[in-house]
């Protein structure tokens, strides 16, 4: 009887047909919990059921504003390997037909379908990132390949060598005459790089560098590229000078050097490198990943990559950088791009597979009420909590790594110091945030899409496994959130010290002042869906919450490093120390969706968005509401009223929820999860002949 008023009372506010708008009830009476504990609150969730219509999405515009600068050649990417099936990688593929494979696509993209990468890693980084992400939609091994080749060697060639390196190396690499590898880890060391322990000492003699590997820890180890088709590699070694002091000679500190490993006609390994497979991996077993050991490997003094610093004819040190810290600091800042470019491609491994499990979700039927067709899943409460927080993620950090990779590319053109500084932070915490949300979002969608997500057709156990390594190269995540947490600490205490924070930092200022005064016992118990779903407030609490945690653990170290030292203090805080830098980096994602949000011009796709952002932010106050709570910043009923808000939330965005995976603007012939395709009507048909029906 009360579903009936409330029926009535919905279709005076909508436009829908009866029948809709009791479905949409029936629906929602199924979407309640036990949270929703009142009748009143019950009636005023299904009075609701009246404004969904409200947003109407259209796909095309919303996707146009999602799109990005590079659409173009992301297509180029997708026609090539649409037009050549036979370099598509088949579901069961053995390792070594996988590395031939994966080869065969590099080359055949960049010298037939005549994608050439190289020139935009630092002409046009954007276009960079985006063929990266295209390239790793079609295979993420082939991802890796491709920036193993022009991100980590080609790389390493033009950001840390001069002018006679890229002039003797640029074509080779770029057309891939000249495959290579970046060879920095080694057996012993891998996050800790200023513990390498290859060597390479001067001959002044002959003027060569002799690289040596002085014992077994100090083997290359995982060394992409390495194992099958490597003709060159960058070698991470110390630079060791004759002196002419009973030492015999000075560690200048770790530099990188060209050492040409394979014969160029003959692809035989050359006299004094030792290389080895390091076997089958979990996943990216399209890249061959070798080891490499050296005994007395002659290469000439131009081999050094010498832009931080170079050894003359007579062995002299010159450097425009004082101190080893200052040169190694240098070297390793060249390097961010690899960072850059697996937050912005793991956000791509994110969108395929939240497109494949929603449109899945919204296919799949199981029970309903009684007498009744079946809903879909997606309409179980359970199943959009699954879904729809990290939907809303995939699209915060989409917006969040398209302008780290534009602060990326204006790094590149001004190397302003400042700028500098913030793409090292942002890059860093944006790649060890999103690659860990990712990794544990492959296993949830392959969960919510129950036994047809374990199929490897439908390709959750591949993405899953090959993005697994995204939390560990390129800088193991928790090494990469103690930097963050670091250059938060330094600005602190610059702040006290009256210096200047720069963009990236700034709201510190602002928030440290209002957490240090005590939080608003008036305002901590507004609980109005307008105020909950301002901007302002969303990204106060998400700053206040930085500011509350780096404040507390300045203190912490300051009294721990009295007894432990400034090592064990900080190991007594490490929780501490990371739970401060993603709570920074959520606060910068924060931000950057609400300005996206502001800035979109269309207004049905603002509403969307707006939406969608709500749910990010509300999603992540309730997650953390123990600390608010804690400190009083949000009252009992506050919290209540988030919860409550987050939940519904989640069921407004499940009703646009096919029009925002479909603005990701993902074909089918990317997701290639038969399960998940565009039209549903053809999913079960495709997945049945794909086995032979
Ligand atoms: C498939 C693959 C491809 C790779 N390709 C290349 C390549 O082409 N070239 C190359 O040079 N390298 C490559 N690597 C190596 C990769 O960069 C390293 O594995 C990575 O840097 C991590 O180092 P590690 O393996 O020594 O881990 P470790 O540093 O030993 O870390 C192990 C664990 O210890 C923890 N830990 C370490 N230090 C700290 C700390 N200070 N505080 C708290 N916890 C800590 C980490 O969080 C991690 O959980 C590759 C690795 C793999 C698996």
């Amino acid at each position: 009887m009360e579903l009936q008023k409330i029926s009535s009372k919905c279709l005076q506010n909508s436009e829908e047909t009866a029948e809709v708008v009791n479905r949409r009830i029936n629906l929602l009476t199924l979407h309640l919990s036990p949270v929703q504990d009142t009748p009143v609150q019950e009636l005023e969730l299904l009075r609701c059921a009246g404004k969904m219509k409200a947003i109407n999405v259209s796909t095309e515009t919303l996707s146009e504003y999602m799109r990005g600068k590079h659409r173009d050649i992301q297509e180029e990417v997708f026609a090539y390997f649409n037009s050549r099936p036979e370099l598509q990688t088949p579901i069961e593929i053995s390792k070594d037909e996988h590395r031939e494979l994966c080869m065969k696509q590099l080359v055949g993209l960049v010298r037939e379908g005549g994608i050439r990468p190289f020139r935009y890693v630092v002409d046009d980084p954007a276009k960079y990132f985006a063929i990266a992400e295209a390239v790793g939609s079609v295979d993420m091994s082939l991802g890796i390949k491709m920036g193993v080749q022009y991100s980590l060697w080609g790389g390493s060639v033009i950001n840390l060598g001069t002018k006679k390196h890229r002039d003797k190396y640029f074509d080779g690499i770029d057309n891939v005459d000249y495959p290579g590898c970046f060879a920095m880890t080694e057996l012993h060391h891998g996050s800790n790089v200023q513990g390498l322990q290859t060597v390479a000492t001067f001959d002044p003699l002959t003027d060569e560098f002799i690289i040596d590997t002085p014992n077994d820890g100090a083997i290359k180890w995982w060394i992409g590229n390495a194992a099958v088709h490597g003709k060159f590699a960058t070698v991470f070694a110390r630079l060791m000078l004759p002196t002419h002091d009973t030492k015999g000679v000075t560690d200048m500190g770790v530099h990188a050097f060209i050492v040409p490993i394979r014969d160029m006609k003959t692809h035989k390994t050359l006299p004094g490198v030792e290389i080895h497979d390091c076997g089958h991996k979990v996943g990216l077993n399209g890249v061959d990943n070798g080891a490499l050991r050296f005994r007395s490997v002659r290469i000439p003094r131009d081999n050094l990559l010498n832009r931080f610093g170079d050894v003359s004819r007579d062995g002299r040190y010159t450097s425009s950088l004082p101190t080893i810290s200052k040169r190694f600091a240098a070297t390793l800042g060249e390097l961010v791009g690899g960072r850059v470019g697996l937050a912005y491609s793991s956000v791509g491994v994110l969108k395929i597979a939240v497109v494949i499990a929603t449109r899945y979700s919204l296919l799949r039927q199981q029970f309903g009420p009684p007498k009744q067709p079946e809903v879909s899943i997606l309409d179980y409460q359970s199943q959009q909590h699954k879904l729809m927080p990290m939907l809303a993620s995939t699209y915060a950090f989409h917006f969040a790594t398209l302008h780290l990779v534009e602060k990326y590319s204006e790094m590149k053109k001004s190397h302003d110091e400042e700028l500098i500084g913030d793409v090292h932070a942002l890059s860093a915490g944006l790649k060890a945030y999103i690659t860990s949300y990712t990794a544990k979002s492959l296993s949830t969608c392959r969960e919510a899409c129950g036994g047809h997500g374990y199929a490897a057709v439908n390709r959750f156990g591949s993405l899953r496994n090959d993005h697994d390594i995204f939390q560990t190269f390129e800088g193991d995540n928790t090494v990469l959130l103690q930097q963050v947490a670091g250059l938060l600490l330094k600005q602190y205490r610059e702040k006290f010290q009256g210096g200047t924070l720069t963009v990236t930092w700034n709201y510190l200022r602002q928030s440290m002042n209002s957490y240090l005064a005590q939080p608003n016992p008036v305002t901590a118990r507004w609980e109005s869906e307008d105020h909950l779903r301002n901007p302002n407030f969303q990204l106060d609490a998400f700053r206040y919450r930085t500011s509350r945690l780096l404040q507390s653990v300045a203190i912490r170290l300051q009294k721990h490093s009295k007894t432990l030292g400034g090592f064990g203090a900080w190991n007594r805080c490490l929780n501490h120390l990371l739970t401060l830098a993603e709570s920074h980096i959520e606060s910068f994602i924060l931000e950057k969706f609400i300005e996206a949000v502001k800035n979109c011009p269309d207004e049905n796709s603002r509403a969307a968005l707006k939406l969608v952002c709500d749910l990010y932010a509300l999603d992540r106050i309730w997650n953390d509401i123990g600390t608010y709570r804690n400190v009083d910043y949000v009252a009992p009923n506050k919290a209540k009223a988030i919860h409550k808000l987050a939940d519904y939330l989640c069921f407004q965005v499940k009703n646009i929820a096919r029009e925002l995976v479909d603005a990701f603007d993902l074909p089918d012939y990317v997701t290639r999860a038969p399960i998940g395709v565009q039209t549903p009507s053809e999913a079960y048909t495709q997945y049945t002949q794909n086995v032979g029906f």
